[in-house]
């Protein structure tokens, strides 16, 4: 079956949402950042990238009852006091659906702006389709100026079948060597996708031609450098150096926000992605759905801790082992060996 009509109205929604982020990132004032009740920070861009990605894909499957499962809802927008930032995004969305000009459409309500967000109360599943949102991976890579993605995937019978990743910060260039900050860097703003079965390919978000990407054939544990989370409450720091210890990684851990660590991953610019969250912490499908299929038709593979392939046809939750772990074919029995080795020390050590 091909996705490609799908695969058409994802990057069209990704990169309008990229659109709207960029401009708040540009003037990103402090008074945008309000506190959900997890005390994690989300912006107007976040319910705004979610409203935009929910009404393309209503506008583009206009006969289809939508499925979305993503991040927000409308829950602490609807609260007193509340009103001045719904309007706030009910305009951006307005401005950017305006500057794009695809959707003749008389400009939303706030009313349509809350019943956008929330159609993305889907719980998934293993049955029919389900598009999977995060409207801004790396809140806090965002709210810093760093790196964050618009993550957009389609489930079919609980499995991925379509990936895109926008990194409006992300260089064309590979950031190798921690050539990460889009200010010492030339031109910035990828737009990763894949289709299963069809490979994985990048273009700029300014619309230049794809490019095939492939992932690293690095099969040295020793040439091999790895990504990781900036935010060490978000990933433990420690055990994943141990674990490139023992592998004889000789490069510093490259820490970038965001599932942009799955697409620098698919061109290649670096050969290990490990995340290892803190006790307790359960992982969303709309942190991994987009980047999994982007790095895996790259060639990449994706693995728990204790090398189970992710399940993505469980609803919203990933229940996975302890961690997840990303690299290409030959790296992998390597790179998971000194997880077990690694994971073993550390509670003998406790
Ligand atoms: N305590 C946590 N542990 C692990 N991941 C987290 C935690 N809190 C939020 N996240 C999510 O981790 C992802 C980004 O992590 P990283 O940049 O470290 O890869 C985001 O999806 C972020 O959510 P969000 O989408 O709200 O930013
Ligand atoms: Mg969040
Ligand atoms: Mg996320
Ligand atoms: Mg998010």
């Amino acid at each position: 079956m091909s996705y490609d009509r799908e695969l058409v109205a994802a990057k069209k929604a990704a990169s309008l949402a990229a659109r709207l982020c960029q401009k708040v990132q540009k003037d990103l004032l402090q008074s945008d950042v309000q506190s959900k009740s997890d005390k994690s920070p989300v912006t107007v861009a976040d319910y705004g990238s979610q409203a935009l990605v929910s009404f393309v894909l209503q506008k583009e499957f206009p006969s289809e009852k939508l499925s979305l499962v993503a991040e927000e809802d409308s829950g602490d927008l609807c609260t007193d006091g509340a009103q001045e930032t719904l309007e706030r995004i009910t305009k951006l969305v307005n401005d950017t659906l305006a500057s794009d000009g695809s959707y003749s459409v008389s400009p939303l309500s706030t009313e349509d702006i809350l019943q956008a967000i929330d159609r993305g109360k889907s719980e998934g599943g293993s049955q029919g389709h389900h598009w999977v949102l995060d409207p801004i991976d790396g809140t806090k890579g965002f709210v810093r100026g760093d790196q964050y993605a618009i993550a957009l995937a389609l489930l079919d019978q609980g499995k991925v079948v379509l990936g895109v990743l926008a990194c409006p910060n992300l260089p064309i260039t590979s950031i190798s060597g921690g050539n990460q900050h889009a200010f010492n860097s030339g031109e910035v703003g990828c737009l990763f996708f894949a289709e299963v079965g069809g490979g994985t390919y990048m273009q700029s978000l300014n619309g230049s031609s794809p490019l095939k990407v492939q992932v690293t054939a690095v099969e040295n544990p020793e040439e091999a450098s790895f990504f990781e989370s900036y935010e060490a409450a978000h990933s433990m720091h420690d055990l994943s150096s141990l674990i490139a210890k023992k592998l004889g990684v000789k490069a510093p851990p490259v820490r970038i926000d965001s599932q942009a660590k799955y697409g620098a991953l698919s061109r290649g610019d670096g050969a290990i992605y490990m995340r290892f969250p803190h006790k307790g912490y359960r992982e969303k499908i709309w942190d991994h759905a987009a980047g999994y299929i982007v790095v895996t038709e790259a060639g990449g593979v994706v693995r728990d801790a204790a090398g189970i392939p992710l399940d993505f046809s469980r609803g919203k939750y990933l229940d996975v082992d302890t961690g997840i772990i990303v690299t290409n074919q030959k790296l992998m029995p390597l790179v998971l060996k000194a997880v077990r080795e690694s994971l073993e020390e550390k509670a003998s050590s406790l």
